[in-house]
């Protein structure tokens, strides 16, 4: 059967297309960016990722240029942006659908980014950066999703090691580490693969 998963985390600018990319490269999956606000997209920077050639890139839902919530950039661009307006792409191949922002970031004054993963019945995995103040946000996120029925797969770590927080995380959370991906001088599409072979086994 074919996976659906929506990669979210605990703020922007947090790893999500770089572990998407990963993802998609493990499984040779499609990937799709139902709500892009500001530019480069990320759909772009995926291409640039990704090596296998069987991964498509579908094209974005809503597309926005302003680089900020997607409730704000719509409401500058007088742009529609509504659950309802973000249909499902095609395909019968995995799909990896990477999110904007992180769980309660707003399409509008209703709904919310992670709506998008709960209408099209995706596995939602975390991605969690280590940085003082880390704990909090995660178990916030976590607490949510299981709170609301969200089915989470798993978490993904980004940054230096902190065993500490690491382990009170999959504690109180109950969830597996899916990977942990170090700070890289430069996220290229060599690391991209290396991080693929480790996760392929566990997904
Ligand atoms: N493990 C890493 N090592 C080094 N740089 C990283 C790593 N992970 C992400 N980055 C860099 O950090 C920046 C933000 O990462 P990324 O674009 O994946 O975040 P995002 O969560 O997708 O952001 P957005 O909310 O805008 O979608 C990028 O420049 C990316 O190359
Ligand atoms: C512009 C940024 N890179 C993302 N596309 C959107 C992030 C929205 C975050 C909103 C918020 O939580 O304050
Ligand atoms: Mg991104």
């Amino acid at each position: 059967m074919a996976h659906r998963f929506f990669v979210t985390a605990i703020g922007t600018d947090s790893g999500k297309t770089v572990f998407s990319a990963i993802l998609c490269e493990a499984l040779k999956a499609d990937y799709w960016k139902p709500i892009q606000a500001g530019l480069p997209g990320d759909t772009d920077t995926i291409r640039t990722l990704v090596s296998n050639k069987k991964s498509h890139f579908h094209e974005e839902g809503i597309k926005l240029t302003t680089p900020a919530s997607p409730h704000a950039a719509g409401k500058k661009e007088e742009v529609e942006v509504s659950l309802q307006r973000i249909e499902l792409p095609e395909t019968e191949n995995h799909l990896v659908i990477e999110g904007a922002g992180g769980v309660l970031v707003p399409l509008n004054d209703d709904e919310n980014v992670i709506d998008i993963a709960i209408k099209f019945d995706a596995e939602v995995i975390v991605v969690s950066n280590l940085y003082l103040g880390s704990i909090n946000h995660t178990l916030l996120t976590i607490e949510w999703l299981l709170k609301n029925q969200v089915p989470v797969r798993g978490i993904v770590f980004v940054g230096d090691p902190n065993p500490e927080s690491q382990e009170i995380i999959l504690k109180r959370s109950g969830l597996e580490e899916l990977l942990h991906i170090y700070n890289e001088e430069k996220i290229t599409k060599k690391e991209i693969k290396k991080y693929a072979d480790r996760i392929r086994e566990k997904i």
